[in-house]
């Protein structure tokens, strides 16, 4: 596939493409023919049961684990180029934080390990100081990780995510260790960082609530093989209030997913 397919989907560019992506372990088909078209700037929730391929999807789109069939590109390149051109960061639900650094010294890391490299990566628009501060960790730069609660070092670990200005933000459960109302709080977060950066986010959970309050769209996947069962459009305008989450329509989306979810 080549560059020029990037410019799709009704003149909107396209973060990542999918094409009747296929992933196998074996003999075990855990992904199956998906194909996706993910607009630039987005933010996609993916939902779906346990083992139907949530985090391959991710691992696929960052060039963790190698397609068996069909096609990826991410920024119209292949997903090994993306990977070396920092195109996209990856989240994970647990910080891995280095537990020997300061906040700002995770920060820095991945661009001292391009430096020592010798690699040209990109770097974000926001000093490390700068992109603590829009994490909400303003004063807090010089803290270890043991002294910092899970939220806040996962906000570290977002900061360092974007100090290579990746175009994509691949999340794998980030806050799923968190406390409601720590989680609640991170996803107002979340979403302002997501508005202030212009960042495309695929962003993987088991919350109904959490996909909903956060996604444009929602991806549900089925399990056996893994295939997309439907994309849900959230049409709440953003910026979106906690309140949100105590409508009709909020309940009504959820009763929708949960039934999507029961018949996966
Ligand atoms: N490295 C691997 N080797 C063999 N099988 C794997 C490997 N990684 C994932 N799988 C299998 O692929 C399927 C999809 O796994 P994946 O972790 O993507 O699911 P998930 O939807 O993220 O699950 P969960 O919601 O439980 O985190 C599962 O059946 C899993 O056992």
């Amino acid at each position: 596939m080549n560059a020029t397919i990037k410019d799709v989907a009704g003149g909107k560019p396209l973060a990542a493409i999918l094409r009747n992506a296929t992933v196998r372990f074996a003999d075990f088909t855990a992904i199956d023919r998906i194909s996706l078209d993910i607009e630039e700037g987005a933010f996609y929730s993916i939902l779906g049961p346990s083992g139907c391929g949530k985090s391959t999807m991710l691992r696929l789109i960052s060039d963790l684990i190698p397609l068996a069939d069909g096609e990826v590109t991410v920024f119209g390149k292949s997903t090994e180029a993306a990977r070396l051109a920092r195109e996209f960061a990856f989240v994970f639900q647990e910080a891995t934080l280095l537990p020997w650094r300061t906040a700002i010294e995770n920060v820095c890391l991945p661009l001292e390990i391009g430096r020592n490299r010798g690699i040209d990566i990109p770097v974000s628009d926001w000093s490390p100081t700068e992109l603590l501060e829009l994490v909400g960790l303003k004063g807090r730069e010089k803290a270890l990780p043991h002294e910092l609660s899970g939220g806040m070092r996962q906000r570290v670990a977002i900061a360092r995510a974007l100090v290579c200005k990746p175009k994509l933000l691949l999340m794998d459960e980030p806050f799923g260790a968190l406390d409601e109302m720590t989680r609640d709080h991170m996803n107002l977060e979340l979403l302002r960082i997501w508005q202030e950066t212009g960042v495309t986010i695929l962003f993987v959970t088991h919350s109904i609530p959490e996909a909903i309050f956060l996604g444009q769209k929602v991806l549900m996947l089925k399990a056996n093989p893994g295939r997309v069962k439907e994309i849900v459009d959230i049409d709440f305008a953003y910026p979106r209030e906690t309140s949100l989450r105590d409508t009709l329509e909020f309940t009504r989306y959820s009763a929708h997913l949960r039934q999507l979810l029961e018949t996966c």
